[in-house]
């Protein structure tokens, strides 16, 4: 499904990626982890084809992508309800495309949002948002930027519950950057724990007992 294969990244003279390889399978999730600085974001940036390698190869085997960064790619002059029907206008019309939006909103815990524009919302609601609209264009690969920072552990709970779904209904494959253990460990994610310059320090479940090898590389 996707596969990253010796990518190395210079950002303003900076070695920020060096060498980092990455193999995912349909319905994996992969969280990624380590220091600020090692180069997490910049990594599904470049997973994401958000941002062009120096070297090395990416393989993606959908074009049903989507993804929620930290910086919320919600449009500023629409309401939260603008926002989902534009993510759904594509796929739906009419009566069906607003009671989609409105469900999403709604698991979300957004219906009261519902005519907010993002500057009128808070850090936590935008971010729900953000991952809502992913969510809803049920995509094949999904990449997550600290979804869980800014949410409380209730909604922290939503969004592990929703992605849990997602995975066991239709085999959901998750690409994240998360610094909060308890939701990743609950999704029972894949960990790759990165140095600074992206360097894998070691690559496993979180429960040391059900630890694999997991097609991840380090250089
Ligand atoms: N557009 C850019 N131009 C120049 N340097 C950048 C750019 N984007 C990121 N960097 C630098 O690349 C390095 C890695 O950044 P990145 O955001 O990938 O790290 P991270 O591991 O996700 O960090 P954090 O956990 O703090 O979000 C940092 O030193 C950062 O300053």
């Amino acid at each position: 499904m996707l596969r990253l294969e010796h990518i190395s990244k210079t950002l303003q003279g900076k070695t920020v990626i060096e060498d980092f390889s990455l193999a995912m399978s349909k319905g994996d999730m992969v969280c990624l982890t380590g220091p600020s600085g090692a180069g997490k974001t910049t990594i599904v940036r470049i997973a994401a084809g958000l941002l062009a390698p120096d070297r090395g190869q990416l393989q993606i085997g959908t074009a049903n992508i989507a993804f929620a960064f930290q910086d919320a790619p919600l449009i500023p002059w629409l309401t939260a309800l603008q926002n989902m029907q534009f993510v759904l206008s594509p796929r739906l019309r009419g009566e069906k495309l607003d009671a989609q939006a409105l469900t999403w909103l709604e698991r979300l815990g957004l219906s009261d949002a519902r005519d907010k524009k993002p500057s009128e919302m808070s850090g936590g609601m935008q971010r729900r948002l953000s991952i809502a609209c992913s969510f809803a264009v049920t995509p094949e690969l999904l990449f997550l930027d600290e979804p869980f920072a800014f949410l409380d552990e209730y909604w922290q709970s939503v969004v592990v519950d929703e992605l849990i779904r997602q995975n066991r209904q239709r085999r959901l494959t998750v690409l994240m950057v998360s610094h909060q253990p308890e939701p990743v460990q609950r999704l029972d994610a894949r960990v790759v724990h990165l140095a600074t310059g992206s360097k894998l320090l070691s690559a496993k479940k979180h429960n040391p007992e059900r630890a694999e090898q997991t097609g991840a590389e380090s250089a």
